[in-house]
């Protein structure tokens, strides 16, 4: 028997911004039905590793690839592939979270792509947004919204196609504990579905319950990848802690 192809399969990865080079090094290979954590401090290059991912940023050496596509040579075909939730920004402060799923569902053409389903794209933003308890603010301007409300529109934007890669990056951040138990759940349906899920975040608590595996990111360089259970407890705060410093 065949193994299954990597939802995404990263090698080698290097990415440089002039004098800085935020990743140095990065493998990572993750399948359909799993999560995997990135986690690490400030400026380990969890973003810019996402960014890859996403088809934002183009890496300087080595490969990446999202669902089965080269991100330098096929980045539309990965954005098609991804949600992605970045971690700063991507939210249009004039525009009201009902416009931006409009926005998002037109973009992808589910009023297309999802005419046979059971359940159409409109019911399950509605559903999605009301998760997030942002079912009341549908209809008034991002602009005026709270981090934490913007954080949990970013996820419920990068959940709402069912795509078979779901980049979170930093979901939690600033996110109250509903926020955080809805984020949990994308994660877990996402699998549920047989989607490919990485979270990035520096919650070690957090990412433990919301992934199987966990990529430890330090000075843009990859220290480890072991089982989400190796962290837990005493014992995985103080295993974590060793990696990072
Ligand atoms: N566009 C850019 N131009 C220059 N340097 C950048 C750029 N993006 C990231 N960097 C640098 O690359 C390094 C890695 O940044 P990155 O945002 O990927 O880290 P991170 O692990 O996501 O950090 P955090 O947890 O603070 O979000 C940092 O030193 C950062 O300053």
């Amino acid at each position: 028997m065949t193994s299954p192809r990597p939802a995404v399969d990263v090698r080698a990865l290097h990415v440089r911004f002039g004098e800085v080079e935020a990743v140095a090094g990065v493998d990572l290979v993750a399948y359909a039905g799993q999560a995997t954590a990135l986690l690490g401090r400030n400026g380990a290059g969890k973003s810019t590793t996402m960014r890859v991912l996403a088809g934002v940023v183009p890496p300087t050496s080595g490969t990446a690839r999202v669902a089965g596509h080269d991100v330098r040579r096929e980045p539309l075909r990965v954005k098609q592939s991804v949600g992605y939730c970045p971690d700063v920004g991507g939210l249009v402060p004039r525009a009201t979270p009902w416009e931006h799923v409009q926005l998002s569902a037109r973009l992808r053409r589910l009023d297309r792509t999802w005419r046979t389903r059971p359940v159409g794209w409109e019911q399950r933003a509605r559903d999605l947004l009301e998760r997030f308890e942002l079912g009341d603010v549908a209809h008034r301007v991002t602009a005026g919204f709270s981090h934490g409300m913007g954080r949990r529109l970013s996820v419920v934007l990068a959940a709402l196609h069912e795509p078979d890669v779901l980049l979170l990056d930093e979901p939690f951040d600033g996110v109250d504990p509903i926020g955080v138990e809805a984020t949990l759940e994308v994660v877990a349906d996402a699998r549920a579905r047989g989607a490919c899920v990485l979270v990035s975040t520096h919650l070690r608590e957090l990412a433990i319950e919301a992934c199987s595996t966990v990529t430890v990111l330090r000075g843009g360089a990859q220290v480890a990848t072991l089982p989400a259970a190796d962290m837990v407890g005493e014992d995985g705060a103080r295993a974590y802690r060793g990696l990072l410093d």
